[in-house]
């Protein structure tokens, strides 16, 4: 079963008046992964989709929705997959790829068959996140061996972290996806502190790894005007290209950030430091 939602853009002037209710309802992708379900919620930051793919017994089929008005998903785009559960297999019209966990594939414009399945007793996972393609470029699978490992952060800030950069340009060619997965070190809880924006790209954040009872308080908006949204785990949250997407848990945990837009450079930033922020 295909369940998908949508999102309208919004902008810095009308995202201040949010209620918590309202911010939630804007920014927040709760239930990505139900037994047997696809669940896809398509934004129009971007035109980014960003989903969960939860298989049971049977493959699910990744099937186009009513917002791409195209015969098959990926006609007019790119899919970028990490899997965060057990062993799984995606096969892409009719070659099979086999997900580790915290494991990556992309998918290139025009492909049409997109199976996913279990590949052992421990059940797979798959976040999905696709944006708009003019060209078709190899599916390429990303492993940890062949992804880039940066090291951020310091213990005394709490922030001390593990970047892999898995679907980058360096690594795979893409029209605009770039995917990576970031796992906080043990007792460090801030993500993406110093904060940035990047109006060139828009970004989504999916969080997981987190304790049972712990929470995580993402924070959104431009970074002299922002506001908070509680996060539970397995859950995602769309980033404005002029907001700033940083968190901090009451445990560690992992995250994957995915983004679309302008470019494909990584480190197009602009950091706010920490004391700027309002
Ligand atoms: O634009 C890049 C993204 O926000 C993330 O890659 C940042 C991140 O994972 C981190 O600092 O921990
Ligand atoms: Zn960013």
């Amino acid at each position: 079963m295909t369940n998908f939602n949508f999102r309208y853009a919004t902008n810095p002037t009308d995202f201040i008046k949010y209620s918590t209710d309202e911010l939630r309802n804007q920014f927040l992708i709760s239930d990505l992964f139900v037994s047997g379900e696809i669940n896809l919620t398509y934004s129009m930051y971007d035109r980014y989709i960003v989903g969960g793919i939860m298989p049971n017994a049977s493959a699910l089929a990744l099937e186009t929705i009513p917002y791409l008005k195209s015969e098959n998903f990926l006609d007019r785009r790119e899919l970028g997959i990490i899997n965060i559960g057990g062993k799984g297999v995606v096969t892409v019209d009719g070659t099979s790829y086999e997900l580790d966990k915290k494991e990556a594939l992309y998918v290139g414009k025009g492909k049409k068959e997109i199976t996913f399945s279990n590949a052992g007793s421990d059940q797979a996972l798959f976040y999905i996140n696709s944006a708009p393609a003019h060209k078709s470029f190899p599916t390429k699978k990303v492993g940890k061996d062949n992804a880039e490992i940066v090291q951020l952060g310091d213990e005394k800030y709490a922030n001390r972290r593990v970047l892999y950069k898995l679907i980058v340009n360096s690594i795979v060619e893409t029209c605009q996806l770039q995917m990576g997965l970031t796992e906080l070190k043990e007792g460090n809880v801030w993500n993406t502190m110093p904060a940035h924006t990047h109006e060139r790209r828009m970004e989504a954040y999916f969080y997981f790894g987190l304790e049972e009872e712990q929470t995580i308080c993402h924070f959104i908006g431009q970074p002299q005007n922002t506001r908070h949204i509680f996060l539970q785990n397995q859950q995602a949250v769309l980033s404005p290209e002029w907001s700033i997407h940083s968190g901090a848990g009451t445990s560690s945990y992992s995250f994957i950030w995915g983004m679309a837009g302008e470019n494909l450079d990584y480190s197009d930033m602009d950091v706010c430091p920490p004391n700027q922020l309002r």
